[in-house]
């Protein structure tokens, strides 16, 4: 493209010849005027102008990128200073990014390996997640098989079960990692990466059913042919599963559930009867990783799809592409070797399972705070109130200030306890973590409340509105309350911090 002189563009007022300068570039929108979601009327106002100021006041840098083809040239001499993010980038903006990816820093829990995965995982979300997720989080549908392919191919669909032998075959992301060296950080890394594609609803539609179930059969199927068997049809995204405990009877209270497996008098198979309610992706799931009463206590087995298995969706208020749903077992047969663990003692195989569901949803948890702390910063600079940007206002730094203090806090405290991960048995995990890991998931989720609502405060009705400047902060603040309640309301989490801490007080008076 030829260099153009800001003299030339004074020439382009009418409607046959409109152009406009935005960051040092010349766009060319004659025939965008009617299609502007502003109007024609201002980008009439601007015909011939520089309009960057005014443009960043109410648009998205993005939006550049998608109109780039209005684009007819550079001024002469000039340069754009706006940085346009490419692919796999980190974010420049301060706090935009968790401590140890801030250059200046240095950081004792990641090594190169970790650093290749987090720029391959970004890449691959930005590629073929991010598209994919805003479209279906809007539409509402479910997730592609194209996209469970891919990742299958690139085996993340494996490394969302975190660290194990299940790994050290296989080639991650393209050998962005050796499987031997995927730890908890690793796992941490994966799970944060996949919140980038800024869709909450899809991110649980998103195999998000497989990744608190699968593992359960990881660590407590019996039989070793039925272990393999699935571990490998789900790896490969051929089959769907999903974790099937919550009930209308019951939901953090898992002692009451009132699903019924009845063992055969021969001891082959059990029958089993009853509803779940809740339960993430069971509409387009194969395998139910599911809760029952035994004749005498609790227990898990594995049931797979059927007739007698009836699912439904449930309407609830992030999008349809989660596909949270109803389950109705009718008198079901499921071998007797699908038992999970052992008879009576299901308790213990879904609370050690909690475990890394939880702390899987505080990963998520803290990089959605820092994505809206993001949002906020960029906004703030950029926003021209008063004559000023926004955060020249010092009630606004306040603002900006704890949301900074929390987003920071909750992340330092969890990589805190993903070191112990590191360095403790899955048992070990389960009898010291537990109550830290609940505190902390109670904890990331009321920051998530404040930072929700300081950031609507912060946009005005753009944190109001679906589309535009403030499309992340509408969605966050519609949706921050799902992870307050999934895998353990806050004060269900809050009850159990305490009580395992109890359970370690020395026999002493004080
Ligand atoms: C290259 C030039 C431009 C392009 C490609 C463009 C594109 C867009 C797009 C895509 C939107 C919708 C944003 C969304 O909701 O996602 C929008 C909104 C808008 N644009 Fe532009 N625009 C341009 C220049 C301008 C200029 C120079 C002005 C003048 C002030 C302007 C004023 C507006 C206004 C007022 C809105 C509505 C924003 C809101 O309600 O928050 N635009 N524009």
């Amino acid at each position: 493209m030829a260099p153009l002189t800001r003299e030339e563009v004074a020439k382009h007022t009418s409607d046959e010849g409109l152009w406009t300068i935005v960051d040092h570039k010349v766009y060319d929108v004659s025939d965008f005027q009617d299609a502007h979601p502003g109007g024609s009327v201002v980008l009439r106002q601007f015909a011939g102008k520089d309009a960057t100021q005014a443009f960043y006041n109410l648009h998205r840098h993005e939006v550049l990128e998608q109109y780039s083809k209005l684009c007819v040239g550079t001024i002469e001499g000039e340069t754009p200073e706006v940085i346009d993010p490419q692919v796999g980038d980190l974010s420049s903006v301060p706090y935009g990014e968790a401590l140890w990816l801030t250059p200046q820093f240095t950081s004792p829990y990641y090594n190169s390996a970790h650093r290749s995965l987090r720029k391959a995982m970004r890449t691959f979300v930005e590629t073929h997640i991010k598209p994919e997720a805003q479209e279906k989080e809007e539409s509402g549908e479910y997730i592609s098989q194209e996209l469970i392919d891919k990742m299958a191919e690139a085996n993340i669909l494996a490394m969302r079960m975190g660290p194990g032998k299940h790994l050290h075959n296989r080639k991650l992301l393209d050998g962005a990692i050796d499987g031997k060296d995927f730890d908890f950080f690793s796992d941490l890394i994966i799970n944060q990466e996949l919140v980038r594609a800024n869709a909450r609803g899809f991110q649980d539609g998103n195999m998000a059913g497989m990744s608190i179930s699968l593992s359960v059969i990881i660590q407590w199927a019996n039989d070793e042919e039925l272990k393999k068997r699935v571990t490998e049809e789900v790896f490969s995204g051929q089959k769907k599963i999903c974790l099937a405990v919550t009930e209308a009877f019951a939901g953090s209270d898992v002692a009451g559930i009132q699903t019924t497996a009845k063992l055969s008098d021969d001891g082959s198979h059990y029958i089993v009867n009853g509803t779940k309610k809740w339960i993430s992706n069971a509409v387009w799931s194969d395998y139910f990783v599911t809760g029952c009463r035994t004749d005498g206590g609790f227990s898990v087995l594995l049931v797979e799809k059927q007739e007698g298995v009836n699912t439904r969706t449930i309407r609830t208020s992030y999008s349809a592409a989660a596909a949270t749903s109803f389950i109705e077992f009718d008198n079901v047969k499921v071998p007797a070797k699908n038992l999970l663990g052992k008879e009576k003692q299901g308790f213990t195989v879904i609370m050690s399972n909690f475990n890394h569901e939880r702390w899987m949803i505080v990963c998520w948890v803290c990089q959605w705070n820092r994505t809206v702390l993001e949002e906020c910063l960029k906004w703030t600079n950029q926003r021209m109130v008063f004559g000023k940007p926004l955060v020249s206002q010092p009630v606004i730094r306040q603002k900006l200030a704890r949301m900074i203090t929390l987003v920071e806090s909750a992340q330092a405290w969890l990589e805190q306890i993903t070191y112990q991960m590191n360095h403790m048995s899955y048992q070990d995990q389960a009898k010291h973590l537990s109550g830290p890991i609940a505190l902390l998931k109670t904890y990331s989720t009321r920051c998530s409340q404040e930072i929700a609502d300081d950031a609507t405060n912060m946009f005005g009705g753009r944190g109001l509105t679906a589309t535009g400047m403030g499309k992340v902060i509408e969605h966050f603040q519609r949706v921050y309350k799902f992870d307050a309640i999934l895998g353990g309301a806050e004060e269900v989490m809050n009850d159990l911090g305490v009580r395992q801490a109890m359970r370690f007080m020395p026999n002493s008076k004080l």
